[in-house]
């Protein structure tokens, strides 16, 4: 009917099946088929049962029923009558739990498909390239990661099975009526091929639109409830909970009509198609009763043609209803086939070569502007650090500090220029083993709802005591740590909510401590930290002085530079001045 929206799904689930499970899904096919059948089956036995029950010497009368009667030697057609019944008991029983194994397969198959679905989109949304994932936003990837395999697998992946099935039967019964009487298929097509067909092809756009439109409206919700839960201090205070959650409802309010526009459509199909069978039928009627030549065998075309539309209607309905959904959700083909844009991804280079950094660290050349922007935000940087330095960068807002760093750790990558350590380039190829030497810890720092150990090792499962022991001690945290009741183990919160933000940044610290970091990223946060927190991570940053780490600090703080070899000043991508601590304390007094 519509083969392009039936090859483009299966072109999409070939592209994530093995070749065994190619093969699974033909049996998959075929067990589906069977158990239509015995559907089909099932009620097609029960009506001439019943009619030959009720019939006194009915049996005698059939010509099938009396041969089976016969030569299965039966006295009386009471136990005969018996017979059959716990023979069709039998066989509904029978057909039922088979239908039921064939279900579960078949959910296990496409669940099974679900999953391989989320492991690569997972996989490919790991590898984007980091203006893409920003471009993107975490709600979109969240939806699309998640969301939309599942949408995949009920809205696609079983309405095909449905559909594919339902064809099979379709074709059946058709067969049956060419052998049986030709001239009710020409009537059956004549009436029901256009119907189906105008029916689809009203409600196919619309449906698809729905889809669409659910698809802008989910990773909307995701942001505006991320929003009002993340930003609970911030918008309670600005009396703005009200607003966002009227916002998040009119949201929600959308999504609700469409969903029921949806399901309204999938009830329309049955209905129409009801109405133009009967239509039919009377149609029959009237022509037989006002053409008085009409023989009475039309009157029992009549009846077939009722009977036949009466079976396949249901088929019809459902295998409409099962391009519906598809249509419905196209957007989840869409979305899983999408995106693969070689320019939005840096996955890791499979073959990586070890490195070392025993020397210097130098940005030699550095040029950056974010994609389609007019301007360049790094332009042509040239600085040389030793290994062991400790070294700061200011600069007004915007003067391109975290995007200098970024370049160093390789979540964007310069246009011209090269980051060179001991003088060679830092390539894909090396880029597991930079990732080894390198840490950064943000302004906001990435906190899981864990213990403090789990925090700093990032969940390793064998922790390395005494590893930890020193980074917790070098990051300035072993009091508040011998405080708390259960030590490292304490929870601290979601987004670390129980800690203070020095404590925050310590952990930070303790962190890329723990990891063996040799060279430190550290920006400072912007946020008005009280003096108390100030001090806290300036203690914790004066001891990291003491040990050979390169230590690269963004600073918003004069002081928090005191230790620092060189202070760099950045002023629109450039670098502008070159600072000692003391000239720069002098130069602020002057000010
Ligand atoms: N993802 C992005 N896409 C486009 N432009 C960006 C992106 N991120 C940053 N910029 C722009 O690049 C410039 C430099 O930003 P950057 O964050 O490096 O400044 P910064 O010196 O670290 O500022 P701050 O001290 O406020 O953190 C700014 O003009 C900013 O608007």
């Amino acid at each position: 009917m519509d083969t392009g929206i039936i090859s483009y799904s299966l072109n999409s689930i070939r592209y994530y099946l093995t070749s065994s499970q190619k093969y699974k899904a033909i049996w998959m096919f075929g067990l589906v088929l069977v158990s239509s059948f015995l559907d089909v089956f099932g009620l097609a036995a029960l009506v001439p049962v019943m009619m030959v029950a009720a019939e006194p010497g009915g049996v005698q009368k059939s010509k099938y029923f009396s041969l089976l009667y016969n030569s299965l030697n039966f006295q009386s057609e009471r136990s005969f009558l018996l017979f059959l019944m716990v023979g069709i008991l039998l066989f509904f029983l029978f057909k039922n739990v088979f239908t039921t194994w064939v279900n579960y397969l078949q959910t296990r198959f496409t669940a099974d498909i679900g999953l391989k679905i989320i492991d690569s989109q997972l996989s490919k949304y790991l590898d984007l390239s980091f203006w893409k994932f920003n471009d993107t936003g975490s709600s979109a990837l969240m939806n699309a990661a998640l969301q939309v395999p599942g949408v995949y697998v009920s809205g696609v992946l079983r309405p095909l099975f449905i559909f594919f099935s339902e064809v099979a039967v379709i074709v059946v019964i058709v067969i049956s009526i060419i052998v049986y009487k030709p001239l009710l298929l020409a009537i059956l097509a004549v009436v029901l091929v256009p119907t189906t067909w105008l029916m689809y092809r009203a409600l196919r756009t619309r449906t698809q639109n729905i889809g669409h439109r659910i698809n802008e409206l989910r990773p909307v919700a995701f942001s505006v409830l991320n929003d009002l839960f993340v930003g609970y201090v911030e918008l309670k205070l600005a009396n703005k909970q009200q607003e966002f959650k009227r916002k998040l409802l009119a949201n929600q309010g959308e999504l609700q009509k469409l969903d029921a526009e949806g399901y309204l459509y999938s009830l329309l199909p049955i209905k129409m198609i009801e109405m133009v069978a009967i239509l039919g039928v009377l149609t029959i009627f009237l022509y037989a009763l006002f053409f008085s030549n009409a023989s009475t065998d039309l009157i029992a075309l009549v009846g077939l043609f009722a009977a036949a539309a009466y079976r396949l209607m249901p088929s019809v309905n459902r295998l409409l209803q099962s391009l519906f959904q598809i249509k419905q959700a196209q957007y989840t083909i869409e979305i899983i086939s999408g995106d693969r844009n070689a320019d939005f991804y840096s996955p890791v280079d499979p073959i990586q070569v070890p490195f070392t950094f025993e020397k210097s660290l130098s940005f030699d050349h550095i040029t950056y502007s974010f994609p389609g922007a007019a301007k360049q935000t790094l332009k042509d940087i040239s600085l040389t650090i030793k290994k062991g330095e400790k070294i700061g960068f200011i600069g007004s807002s915007g003067s391109g500090k975290t995007t200098l760093m970024n370049v160093l750790l390789r979540f964007y990558v310069e246009q011209s220029g090269n980051i060179l350590v001991d003088g060679k380039p830092l390539t894909p190829q090396n880029l597991v083993a930079w990732y080894k030497v390198i840490g950064y810890v943000k302004q906001d720092t990435f906190l899981m709802e864990t213990s403090i150990q789990d925090n700093i090792t990032l969940g390793d499962a064998t922790v390395d005591q005494e590893r930890l022991s020193y980074a917790i001690e070098q990051a300035s945290l072993t009091s508040f740590i011998a405080g708390l009741p259960e030590g490292v183990h304490t929870m601290i919160g979601e987004r670390g909510s129980k800690l203070s933000g020095g404590q925050r940044q310590r952990i930070g610290i303790a962190r890329a401590l723990y990891k063996r970091t040799e060279v430190l990223v550290l920006d400072e946060a912007t946020s008005a930290l009280d003096n108390e927190t100030e001090r806290e991570v300036n203690e914790a940053i004066n001891k990291l002085s003491h040990t050979d780490m390169t230590i690269l600090i963004i600073a918003h703080r004069i002081t928090t530079l005191r230790d620092c070899d060189q202070i760099y000043e950045l002023s629109e991508g450039e670098v502008v001045a070159v600072h000692q601590y003391e000239n720069l304390v002098r130069q602020i007094v002057q000010l």
